[in-house]
């Protein structure tokens, strides 16, 4: 099918396991953006390299090949907290929306998930999906979701970073997360991931058959 559906939403909302189940059903390619922006935080947390110089963080992120992002060595919870302080900078988030426009152009048919795909990288996207669930539904499956790699954890610590995580997003000048206008609403709190996909799923099929 050659499709493009635009997702996003807040942290540990479900989106990437949404937007993976829509890519492997519809047989579309997946690009999860969050990725790109930890890619770029981690890579300067390894070389010592301070999170609020943009100059450096532009350079990193122009020399970023999106395909050889790994998702393991990028799910780390602090990975995911410096991404979204160097993700305050227009000038990197300019270099990292290129690409991703450019992964959503080749593709034919493709799912991409973040905080502005509907608004920003692909605004003319036929399908766009806001997906959120409460702060604390979010903190819970985030939680397990560490316990169950095998890592310690405290949901009350987490909690804590997912409410800042999302100041900051929504509340960054550029780009600031938030549904486009024309995004179909998914409020997973009490919806398990099989519900949620068969909510979207049906989304997408009316919105397919409309275009
Ligand atoms: N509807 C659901 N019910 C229960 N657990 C869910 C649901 N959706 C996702 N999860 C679980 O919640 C966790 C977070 O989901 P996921 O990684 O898809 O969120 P995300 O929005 O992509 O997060 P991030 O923005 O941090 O990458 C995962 O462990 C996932 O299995
Ligand atoms: N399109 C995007 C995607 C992500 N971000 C920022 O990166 C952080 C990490 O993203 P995850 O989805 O992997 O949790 C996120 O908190 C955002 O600050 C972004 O700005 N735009």
């Amino acid at each position: 099918m050659d499709l493009l559906v635009a997702i996003d939403g807040p942290a540990a909302s479900g989106k990437g396991t949404l937007s993976q189940k829509i890519a492997a059903h519809y047989g579309l390619r997946h690009l999860d953006t969050g990725l790109s922006y930890r890619a770029v935080a981690k890579a300067l947390l390894d070389s010592g390299q301070p999170l609020d110089n943009e100059e450096i963080a532009v350079k990193v992120a122009k020399a970023l090949d999106l395909g050889t992002m790994k998702r393991e060595e990028l799910a780390i919870h602090a990975v995911g907290e410096a991404a979204s302080k160097i993700a305050v900078m227009p000038h990197v988030r300019q270099a990292l929306v290129e690409k991703q426009r450019e992964f959503a152009s080749l593709a034919k048919g493709a799912v991409l998930d973040g905080r502005d795909i509907g608004t920003v990288v692909c605004p003319d996207a036929p399908v766009k999906l806001y997906v959120t669930a409460s702060p604390e539904v979010r903190a819970t499956r985030r939680y397990h979701e560490i316990l169950a790699r095998g890592n310690d954890t405290d949901e009350a610590q987490i909690l804590a970073d997912i409410k800042l995580r999302d100041e900051r997003d929504m509340g960054r000048s550029d780009s600031p997360l938030k549904p486009a206008e024309d995004a179909h609403l998914l409020d997973t709190s009490k919806m398990t991931i099989e519900a949620a996909f068969e909510a979207a799923k049906s989304i997408i099929d009316a919105a397919a058959e409309n275009n």
